[in-house]
């Protein structure tokens, strides 16, 4: 009554109580009377819309469609209505299905309803077999057409259908002992039974095509069999133990069934897990963007001491590279100054020094030869008296970046001025142009003095010397 398309079928073993269960008797009636009372109750309860029902029953007999509404002949009342069977199915453009020439019976209370049911159920196909004394020979299929119209005038009116369905039960025909006309009829109806199994089969896997066309059967219930519908399946079984193969068949395709997903409407269940799911997967992307972060940072100080560490050897890597500067002033006693450290004597580091020298960076024969000759140079120039001189004037810096050319005009200059002039002070007076002082790191450590002139400011530290000259 929803506009949902609805199949009830009662599926199992021959016997086991499928006619019963859906036609029931007087006493105990079965689901087809009980839902077609219950739908009259329920349009009545609607008060918002108006629903009309239609009856039509048939039964799927040896592969023919066999109409049980069918009316009579007339002159004989009491005939079966074999007028009309073996009706062709149609498929309309949206996808339903309908019966050509299927007698289609207005029913508008319970009771009419019933006096149609009980009529139709009359002339299906019946015999005595082993198993059952009234055995369905065919599957019966009752249908209730559902017309619905909403109480605004504009309204569309829906049609579903509710299919009711007998089938006829599997059957071992050895167990039966069925015989030619029962054992044809045994046949059909296993055949079809198969094929409701294959597309219950192919439902289940989500399949694209759907083999409906292999049967009857199935071709009737295609629109109301698949994905959209609803479907409620009543699996009969044996309590005998002689049975149990059959119930074991009708329990596995039970099982099948009951594993189709045919509404397309998601549960709440399963709505709660995906969003508990989906939250899950939020958090672990924020605790990855966080991890992300972190890395990003560590990446960013890791480069920031790699550029310091390259400064750093550059740097080195300059004081290095100073064959050129060899004419450089390396003051004997000022070098060992910068070697000595308070705590060491002068021997070991010396030697540990020179051990941990690179090889490049210890002396050659050339070098030493060219310091030897400097050495001599500076010997003539009374370096010491010209510190007690000046002491009062100025001073320079010597470290053991620093040193001085003695190449430089300047200092030339001013040893000059200092061998004439000494004792006088007259530093001062010497035409020596205004050198550039350049800012070199300083390491107070090491640092030595030597007194100059005030007015004497010497570049230092442009000169530098392999670290080989100074142990
Ligand atoms: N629950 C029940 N209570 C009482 N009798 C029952 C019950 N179920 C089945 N029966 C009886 O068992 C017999 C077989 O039942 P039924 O004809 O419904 O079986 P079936 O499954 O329809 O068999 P088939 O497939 O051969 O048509 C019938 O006589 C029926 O009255």
């Amino acid at each position: 009554m929803d506009g949902h398309n609805v199949c009830v079928f009662a599926y199992g073993q021959t016997g086991t109580g499928k006619t019963f269960t859906m036609d029931g008797t007087n006493e105990q009636p079965g689901i087809i009377p009980r839902a077609l009372e219950e739908l009259f109750h329920q349009a009545s309860l609607d008060s918002s819309s108006a629903f009309t029902f239609s009856m039509s029953m048939l039964e799927v007999y040896m592969g023919n469609l066999r109409d049980l509404l069918a009316p009579k002949p007339s002159g004989r009342p009491h005939e079966q209505p074999m007028t009309k069977c073996n009706l062709n199915i149609q498929t309309d453009p949206k996808g339903l299905i309908e019966i050509e020439g299927l007698s289609e019976v207005q029913i508008s209370d319970y009771a009419k309803a019933k006096w149609w049911y009980n009529k139709g159920r009359r002339f299906r196909s019946t015999s005595w077999t082993n198993v059952n004394e009234a055995s369905s020979r065919s599957h019966c299929l009752t249908r209730i057409s559902i017309f619905r119209r909403g109480d605004a005038l504009e309204a569309k009116s829906e049609v579903s259908k509710l299919w009711m369905v007998d089938l006829g039960g599997s059957e071992r025909l050895l167990k039966t002992g069925a015989k030619g006309l029962t054992l044809d009829e045994g046949r059909a109806i296993n055949l079809s039974l198969s094929a409701l199994a294959d597309v219950v089969a192919a439902l289940k896997r989500k399949r694209g095509h759907v083999p409906y066309r292999n049967s009857k059967l199935t071709q009737l219930l295609k629109d109301s069999l698949g994905y959209g519908s609803k479907v409620l399946m009543l699996v009969h079984i044996s309590p005998s133990e002689e049975d149990v193969c059959e119930t074991i068949c009708s329990l596995n395709f039970a099982k099948r069934a009951r594993a189709i997903e045919s509404n397309k409407e998601v549960s709440v269940e399963v709505k709660k897990q995906r969003e508990k799911k989906i939250m899950e997967l939020e958090e672990d992307i924020k605790e990855a963007e966080k991890q992300r972060q972190n890395l990003r940072e560590e990446t960013e100080k890791i480069e920031l001491k790699l550029n310091d560490s390259k400064k750093l050897l550059s740097i080195r890597d300059s004081l290095v590279e100073s064959d050129d500067m060899k004419a450089s002033i390396s003051p004997k006693d000022d070098v060992k100054e910068v070697i000595e450290t308070p705590k060491a004597s002068k021997k070991p580091i010396k030697r540990n020094f020179s051990n941990s020298m690179p090889r490049f960076m210890t002396s050659t024969v050339a070098s030493r030869q060219r310091q030897s000759a400097a050495e001599r140079d500076i010997g003539t120039v009374k370096l010491k008296s010209y510190r007690s001189t000046m002491v009062s004037r100025s001073s320079i810096h010597f470290s053991y970046s620093q040193s001085l050319s003695y190449s430089d005009i300047r200092i030339k200059a001013l040893l000059r001025n200092s061998n004439g002039k000494s004792g006088h002070g007259e530093a001062d007076s010497v035409p020596i142009p205004e050198p550039v002082l350049t800012e070199r790191p300083k390491c107070n450590d090491l640092e030595s003095k030597v007194t100059t002139p005030r007015s004497l400011r010497v570049s230092v530290g442009r000169h530098r010397r392999r670290m080989s000259d100074l142990i």
